[in-house]
């Protein structure tokens, strides 16, 4: 995937820019006041809530009330009326629909989902991922054994390559040719991240029909940074568990969102989200009592670089992110978020956490002048 910049027109307020430092960057077009909220997200292209509070956190409005469980399900009657011709595993399998591990706060909320258009194309495949997943809990699974072996491969970018590689000339061909019932046998074994991954990755290919390339946030989407390699290199064990999120949707995706599934955007939904994505917080709590509910992507957010003194502030409101200013800034300054809640520590140990968890070297003004000043 190449990087092109400025990827596109994100909003007035700044523009985004090449850096000798840390790729594209956003910079401001005007003297600008504090408080001004320059960015307001609503479009996220892929969100996922993690397996333990999946119960817990409403999958409309991601609110949170302290560990008690979401009253709200969609049951079979809610989405009957919904259901068309490509809907046919959905269709045939009614009678016995979970919810699509789907859990809301009111019927508000989960009627304002049910009116997202073309929504039961996604709440199929979580039904099918959700059966999936149940049918196989009790059998044992192989890779439980074998997490440190998994973790010990060899990672480069070749090595990565051709692992893709076999899959498209060995593996999709087979399949390819396999009757349905048949194609079965061939879906893994899969663990609750796994599974959970399935979801995200559905969720982006869903949304990514609403937001396509000719969209600001399609644009901005293709645009993002892979972080695939490094993020790999630190845990090997993802290139096999990436495989089999990728044989699972494979197999089970139904038509209405398997047209632009293959392994090139499957790679760039998966490495883009390492180095991309921000946390969904608990709102209301300081940012060490606050739970982490899951994580989602915002691609037209994802061009502000961290700094360890930043000039932006983030926010959520519901299902929207703000970006306020904290503090007057003039026309050309750079603009910044901070990526992990971790302005408290050292210097030393702020750079270490960033180029552990984010694999880069902080080249932010704050870490700049301290290590200026301590030689
Ligand atoms: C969310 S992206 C920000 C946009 C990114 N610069 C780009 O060109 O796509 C995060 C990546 O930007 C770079 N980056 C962000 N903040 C940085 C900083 N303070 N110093 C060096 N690189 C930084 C790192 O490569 C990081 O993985």
């Amino acid at each position: 995937m190449t990087i092109d910049t400025p990827c596109c027109t994100v909003t007035p307020f700044y523009d985004i820019k090449d850096t000798p430092w840390g790729g594209r960057s956003c910079f401001a077009t005007d003297d600008i006041q504090k408080n001004t909220v320059i960015l307001e997200v609503n479009d996220t292209t892929g969100s996922s809530i993690q397996y333990e509070f999946r119960k817990e956190v409403c999958h409309y409005c991601f609110k949170y009330n302290n560990g008690k469980s979401m009253k709200f399900k969609i049951e079979r009657t809610d989405i009957e009326g919904f259901l068309s011709e490509d809907n046919k595993w959905l269709k045939s399998h009614l009678k016995k629909f979970r919810g699509a591990g789907l859990w809301f706060c009111s019927s508000d909320c989960m009627h304002s989902y049910l009116t997202i258009p073309q929504i039961i194309d996604l709440i199929e495949i979580y039904e099918i991922l959700l059966d999936n997943y149940m049918n196989k809990l009790k059998k044992h699974n192989p890779d439980d054994d074998r997490e440190a072996e998994l973790n010990s491969v060899e990672i480069s970018q070749p090595i990565i390559d051709s692992v893709w590689e076999n899959i498209r000339i060995e593996w999709l061909p087979l399949i390819d040719t396999m009757k349905y019932t048949k194609r079965e046998q061939y879906l893994p074994i899969i663990s609750e991240d796994e599974y959970n991954w399935a979801r995200f990755v559905s969720n982006t290919l869903f949304h990514l029909r609403t937001y396509n390339k000719d969209t600001e946030t399609g644009k901005s989407f293709w645009n993002l940074q892979s972080n695939e390699l490094n993020k790999m290199k630190q845990f090997p064990i993802l290139l096999h568990f990436q495989q089999l999120v990728f044989k699972t949707l494979y197999i089970l995706l139904p038509k209405t969102l398997r047209v632009d599934f293959c392994i090139e955007t499957f790679r760039h939904i998966m490495g883009s989200e390492y180095g991309n994505v921000f946390g969904i917080w608990q709102e209301g709590e300081t940012v060490d009592s606050r739970e982490s509910l899951g994580h989602w992507v915002f691609p037209r957010a994802s061009y502000f670089n961290h700094s360890c003194m930043p000039n932006i502030t983030k926010s959520r409101n519901r299902n929207t992110m703000y970006f306020t200013l904290n503090e007057d800034v003039h026309c050309g300054d750079e603009l910044c978020i901070e990526y992990s809640g971790i302005l408290d520590l050292t210097t030393a140990k702020r750079r270490q956490f960033l180029k552990e968890n984010w694999f880069f070297d902080c080249q932010c003004r704050k870490c700049r002048l301290e290590i200026q000043s301590s030689h």
